[in-house]
C-alpha cells in the first residue's frame, strides 16, 4: 500500500481496497473531493475528522450502500481485490456479503438471537450446519456464553452493547473479508464500548476493518492506520470533505505531516 499524503512510505501489505480519485456528489453538488487511499489487508483503519468531512459517505461507497441514494453520484474508481467495485457485472448482494456494514445504531432483526444469524446464512445458501454456524459466530464475538441458553429470545431484548456484538456476529456468519463500522461505539456506554474495542482488536486478525469514529483516543488505541478527513469551502461557499492525511496511526498522531492534522489531533479548533 502507499500513503496518499503524509509519510509517502510504501509497505508491502496486500491491498484490499484501492480508492482512486473518488469524488462524491449529492444533487450534483460535490461533497467529497478526490480521495486516493489504499486499505491494507487485516488491519484496522480509522477514519477521523469533523462532521460533514465525508467519512461515512466514503465508507458507504465501499459496499455500494450509496447505490440506495438516488440523488448521490460517485466518480473515480474503487478496486476490491483488484476488481472495479462499480463494474455493473458485480452482484451487489455478493459485495455486501463480502464487505459487511455495522451501523452506529445496532440494528438486529426483530427475530430470535438464533435467527439473526441463521436467516442471512440460509438466504445466502449456506450449505453447512446452521446450529454450528450460530454457535461459532456468537463465540467469535464473545456472546455465546451469555446467550446460549436463550437463543430463541428476541434479539431486541439484549442490551445495546450485546445487540452491536450480535450485528457483528451476523455479518461474520456470512464469511466477509471486510467489515465497515460506522461510529460503532457512539451509542454504547464506556464499558460496552471498551468490550467492543477489544473485540475489534481481535477480529482484525481475520478481517480487514474500517471504522469511522469521533473518538480520537479510540482511533489512537486500536487502529493501525488513520485517515484524517477535513473540510474546505468551494468557490460557491459549499463545504467539501477531503482526505488531509493518511498514515500509520502512531505517525499520524505523534508526527503528523500536515499542520491541519496537528491541530485536529491536539484538540484545537480547525
Ligand atoms: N442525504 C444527503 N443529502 C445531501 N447531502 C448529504 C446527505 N448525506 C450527507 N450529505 C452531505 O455529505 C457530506 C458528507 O457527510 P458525511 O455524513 O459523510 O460526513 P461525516 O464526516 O461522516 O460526518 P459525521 O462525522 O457527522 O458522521 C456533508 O456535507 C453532508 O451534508
Amino acid at each position: 500500500m502507499t500513503y496518499s499524503t503524509a509519510g509517502s512510505a510504501t509497505l508491502s501489505l496486500p491491498t484490499v481496497l484501492d480508492v482512486q480519485e473518488l469524488s462524491i456528489y449529492y444533487h450534483n453538488q460535490q461533497v467529497v473531493d478526490t480521495v486516493n487511499l489504499t486499505i491494507p489487508e487485516k488491519q484496522l483503519v480509522a477514519f477521523i475528522g469533523p462532521s460533514g468531512s465525508g467519512k461515512s459517505t466514503v465508507l458507504r461507497c465501499f459496499n455500494r450502500l450509496t447505490d440506495l441514494i438516488p440523488q448521490l453520484r460517485v466518480t473515480g474508481r474503487i478496486f476490491y481485490r483488484g476488481k472495479d467495485l462499480y463494474d455493473p457485472q458485480w452482484d451487489v448482494t455478493s459485495i455486501r456479503r463480502q464487505i459487511g456494514m455495522i451501523f452506529q445504531q445496532p440494528n438486529p432483526f426483530p427475530k430470535s438471537i438464533y435467527d439473526n444469524i441463521a436467516f442471512g446464512a440460509r438466504v445466502n445458501g449456506y450449505a453447512g450446519n446452521i446450529d454450528e454456524l450460530v454457535e461459532w459466530s456468537l463465540q467469535q464475538v464473545h456472546l455465546w456464553d451469555s446467550v446460549k441458553d436463550r437463543l430463541s429470545v428476541n434479539a431486541m431484548a439484549l442490551t445495546i452493547g450485546q445487540q452491536q456484538h450480535l450485528c457483528i456476529a451476523r455479518a461474520i456468519a456470512l464469511d466477509p473479508a471486510v467489515l465497515l463500522l460506522d461510529n460503532p461505539t457512539v451509542n454504547l456506554d464506556t464499558c460496552s464500548s471498551s468490550h467492543l474495542e477489544e473485540l475489534l482488536s481481535q477480529l482484525k486478525k481475520r478481517y480487514t476493518l474500517i471504522m469511522t469514529t469521533h473518538n480520537l483516543r479510540q482511533a489512537a488505541r486500536i487502529s493501525d492506520y488513520t485517515a484524517f478527513f477535513g473540510t474546505k469551502m468551494n468557490t460557491s461557499g459549499h463545504s467539501i470533505g477531503y482526505l488531509v492525511e493518511y498514515a500509520p496511526t502512531s505517525l499520524l498522531f505523534q508526527r503528523p505531516q500536515q499542520a491541519l492534522t496537528q491541530r485536529y489531533v491536539t484538540g484545537r479548533v480547525l
